[in-house]
């Protein structure tokens, strides 16, 4: 399926006599729409309601398959068209919640006060207890400016806050850790800093999430240097790690040596510049990187990497290409080279889709919905809470890639991110490794 961004419930009614429905399917597919779900509503004695999943390219091909529906005739009726998307975020799609009932007097003094004060003083004589009487341990703050919201760059962190609570969501669902969006109404790099230092002693863990580039490099070296718990931005080591799995099994399936194949990134910003480091670190000897911006250039090569001045070069140069830049379609077919690997991760749309790239000869390609970082961040943070460390390492960054290798079906990138075994064997080997260290 071609991604397809407009996602509509249709309710429609079919009189119950054989074919309607197929004649319905055909009419939404023959207008160029997928169907997602299709679920019965209502079933009468002589017709049926059922919504309809559907997901369309633009406007203009929802309107193409409303008017095909409504041209079929025989009975067949839209009764509703409803942006689903847009109800699941009504209301938000977090919330606090208590985990103790709160319904006799006595509950009530247990869990406030007098109670309470109790547990306040002895956590003010042993700091440390903290860890056991509260949530802190459990709880990680998702840090946005929102100046580099998915692919649509400075938007700002309230327009954010949907993708933030969408983190918090994933934390929850798949790594039991309690995710908190903070939105930093600011871009100036010290008060970043001095906002996150002084909540920081509520938290277990920071995970700074889609901040642009360049001040992202300083607000999180900064905040890890002076820090005593684990900093990660997500958007640089969440994406390197996974990055880093998908190739590993690419390599692993065509029988080719990573650390000998030619590693070529477009787009050296936060995602693209910690994708360079990950893989060099990894004791890949060619990486190349292209960007529109000469001071992003810079930066790959003073870590060592090289740069192609254009992407044709970066190309023809590359036997593994990864592109973070935020821009749809940058890749053209033609620049496609036969058996190449292909890593378009722009999110929500990629530099080229992954059938076209394959149409076009790549062996292997995928976009940023299936190569995405939550298949990392949870479990990173699971391991390292559990871990009780203070920090985010390399070598942790490095096993929780492998352990998402070790989940991939053959032929396959990267493990599904339902697959609740790949976030435990991630937590695992990130705890393993600062257990060791
Ligand atoms: N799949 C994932 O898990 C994942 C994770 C993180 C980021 N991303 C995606 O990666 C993209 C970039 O995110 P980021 O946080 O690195 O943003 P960023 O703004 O830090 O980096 C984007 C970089 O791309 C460069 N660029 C823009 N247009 C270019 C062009 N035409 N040619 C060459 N370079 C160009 C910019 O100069 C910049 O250096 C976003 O679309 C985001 O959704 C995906
Ligand atoms: O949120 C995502 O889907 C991945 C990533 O963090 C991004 O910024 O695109
Ligand atoms: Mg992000």
């Amino acid at each position: 399926m071609v991604d397809k961004n407009i996602i509509r419930a249709l309710m429609v009614e079919t009189p119950s006599i054989p074919g309607n429905l197929g004649r319905l399917a055909t009419a939404i597919g023959m207008a160029g729409a997928d169907i997602g779900e299709i679920e019965t509503d209502q079933v009468g004695p002589t017709s049926t309601m059922r919504k309809f999943t559907v997901h369309c390219e633009d406007d203009d091909q929802l309107k193409d398959v409303l008017k095909a529906i409504e041209e079929l005739g025989g009975g067949i009726r839209l009764h509703a068209v409803s942006d689903d998307v847009l109800r699941a975020h009504e209301g938000g799609k977090i919330q606090m919640k208590s985990r103790l009932d709160v319904r006799s007097l006595s509950d009530l003094r247990r869990v406030y006060t007098p109670g309470v004060a109790d547990v306040c003083r002895l956590i003010q004589r042993e700091p440390q207890k903290a860890q056991i009487y509260t949530s802190i341990g459990n709880t990680v703050a998702i840090v946005t400016d929102g100046t580099a919201i998915l692919g649509l760059g400075d938007i700002g962190p309230v327009p954010g806050m949907p993708v933030m609570e969408g983190k918090a969501a994933l934390f929850d669902r798949f790594a039991g850790v309690s995710g908190v969006p903070i939105l930093v109404d600011t871009k100036n790099p010290d008060e970043i800093i001095q906002t996150v230092k002084h909540i920081s002693s509520g938290f277990g863990g920071i995970l700074l999430e889609d901040i642009g580039s360049p001040h992202c490099f300083e607000v999180e070296e900064r905040l890890k240097n002076d820090l005593q718990i684990p900093v990660m931005h997500d958007d640089q080591h969440g994406t390197a790690v996974v990055t880093l799995a998908a190739v590993i099994s690419a390599c692993k399936s065509a029988g080719v040596d990573l650390k000998d194949a030619e590693v070529g990134q477009i787009g050296l910003g936060a995602a693209g510049l910690a994708i360079c480091r990950m893989f060099m670190a990894y004791g890949v000897k060619e990486v190349y990187g292209a960007d529109k911006s000469d001071m992003a250039k810079e930066r790959l090569i003073g870590y060592g990497g090289h740069v192609c001045d254009s992407l044709d070069e970066l190309m023809e140069t590359c036997d593994i290409v990864i592109a973070t830049t935020g821009v749809p379609g940058l890749i053209k077919p033609e620049q496609v080279r036969k058996g190449q690997v292909l890593l378009a991760l722009s999110n929500p749309k990629p530099e080229i889709e992954p059938e076209e790239a394959l149409k076009a000869g790549a062996a292997y390609a995928a976009d940023g919905r299936s190569v995405n970082n939550v298949l990392g961040f949870p479990g990173i943070f699971r391991g390292v809470l559990n871990a009780r460390s203070g920090q985010i390492t390399h070598p942790m960054l490095v096993g929780a890639a492998e352990a998402i290798a070790g989940c991939t079906k053959p032929g396959e990138l990267v493990p599904h991110p339902l697959n609740p075994l790949v976030h435990e064997e991630v937590a695992q080997a990130v705890e393993a490794v600062a257990i060791r260290s």
